[in-house]
């Protein structure tokens, strides 16, 4: 991927008509892959206000399509295994065909008593217009399930593929359906549906699902697949949403503490939100990183007298750390958020969130401080740093004890922040 630095290239604006999916990928790193984004280290850096160009000759500006730098989760420790490791789909070669099923669904993943659960055989359709009921209500005809050896029987010469798909189940065993595309289909009145198509063990229709609002989306279309790039995400109308889990911090978000950049960090994740339309920022109670208010207060008179951080918080008898983060993964699992794109610098907070659950961080999004992004983009934070619009309160921290307490995380914490050499 090559990128310029054209500060007057003529900004695409997105058309307003684009569905979320496609805006959210409408950004500088639209064609990496995901796997590929498991092994990269973190040193990407751009102004907000460039532009790149891709593969594709298209170009994005950052300020304009996707507001943050994404940077791939940079693995820092040989130990960990990260989502694309512990999860063998991301390493395995990409053998996927459209006529075979997600490389780790559906017979592991899908318990067959899901798939007994009754379903009603028609429900009704709700929209605006009484007109366009009767074509709602009337999904196009399909011919009675075949088994599958009847299937086999009548189609030879079937794709090897999609023999093997159907033997592995069986035709006695429930059939498992898989989603490989959903697109927005905008409708006379103005409404607009999601149209999926399926394709399942037992026959080889491509069976749909007329899906109304965002709300309701396909496991297995959104889930990663091998070896995939965004580009490939887009076509088929996946998408992965933006989560922030952030920790409670009074003196940052309210205080105007220039001691750390927890307030800018929580404005800017709701920024984004508001900008790609989508997320979700899980407030955690754990002020102090978990060791309360009062007890941070105390820190910070220990830091006052040259302690850093983490050496503060160690002779006021607590962990560096105390925070924790299963609570973070029972509320992302009510939401339904099994993979996420996490909005952090915290490379703990990231094999917290997976461990022992059905979370993965598909891409690790990187949250620059204002400060370290205005130097290191030679602005002048008042006279030429560009507060984006959307900003909550424009909270914006600089100084030397904000610096000090950056640093500390990313020589101490792991934090994968790049410093700038001035600091
Ligand atoms: N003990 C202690 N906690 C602090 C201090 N400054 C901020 N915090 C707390 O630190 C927490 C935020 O943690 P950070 O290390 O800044 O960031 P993080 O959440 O680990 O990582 P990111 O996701 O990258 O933001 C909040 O709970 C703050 O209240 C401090 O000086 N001492």
């Amino acid at each position: 991927m090559a990128c310029d630095i054209s500060m007057n290239e003529p900004a695409v604006v997105a058309p307003s008509y684009l569905p979320r999916n496609v805006l959210d990928h409408m950004n500088p790193f639209f064609f990496k892959s995901h796997h590929h984004s498991h092994s990269h280290s973190h040193s990407h850096s751009h102004s907000h206000s460039h532009s790149c160009s891709h593969a594709s000759g298209t170009r994005y500006p950052h300020s304009q399509q996707h507001p943050v730098r994404q940077q791939p989760y940079a693995q820092p420790h040989h130990h960990h295994q990260p989502a694309s490791e512990t999860n063998p789909p991301h390493t395995q070669s990409n053998t996927a065909s459209p006529l075979s099923p997600p490389a780790d669904t559906p017979t592991a993943s899908v318990s067959t008593s899901d798939l007994q659960t009754p379903v009603p055989q028609r429900t009704a359709v709700h929209v605006l217009n009484p007109l366009s009921v009767a074509s709602y209500n009337t999904p196009p005809a399909t011919p009675p399930l075949v088994s599958v050896s009847q299937l086999q029987q009548q189609t030879p010469a079937a794709s090897p593929a999609s023999h093997s798909a159907a033997s592995a189940v069986g035709a006695e065993t429930d059939p498992v359906a898989w989603c490989t595309a959903r697109a927005r289909i905008p409708t006379p009145d103005g409404s607009e549906y999601f149209l999926h198509i399926y394709e399942n063990t037992r026959d080889k229709k491509e069976h749909l699902a007329f899906v109304f609002g965002d709300a309701i989306r396909s496991q297995s279309l959104d889930k990663v697949q091998p070896n995939e790039t965004e580009m490939d995400r887009v076509k088929r109308g996946a998408y992965v949403p933006l989560a922030r889990i952030h920790s409670e911090c009074f003196t940052g978000e309210i205080g105007h503490s220039a001691r750390c950049d927890c307030g800018e960090q929580l404005d800017e994740a709701i920024r984004l939100m508001k900008a790609e339309g989508s997320g979700v920022v899980v407030y955690l109670r754990q002020e102090g990183r978990g060791i309360g208010l009062g007890e941070k207060l105390k820190a910070y008179n220990l830091q006052d007298l040259g302690y850093d951080t983490v050496m503060a918080n160690l002779l006021l008898n607590h962990g560096a750390d105390e925070r924790t983060y299963e609570v973070a993964q029972a509320i992302l699992q009510d939401l339904g958020l099994n993979q996420i794109r996490l909005l952090t610098n915290n490379p703990d907070k990231i094999e917290q969130v997976e461990k022992n659950s059905q979370i993965r961080v598909v891409e690790r999004v990187a949250m620059m401080p204002k400060s370290w992004e205005a130097i290191e983009q030679g602005l002048d934070m008042e006279m030429d740093f560009e507060v984006k619009e959307g900003a909550v309160e424009n909270k914006i921290v600089r100084g030397k004890e904000l610096d000090r307490y950056l640093k500390v995380k990313v020589e101490r914490m792991r934090h994968l922040i790049p410093v700038p050499t001035s600091i």
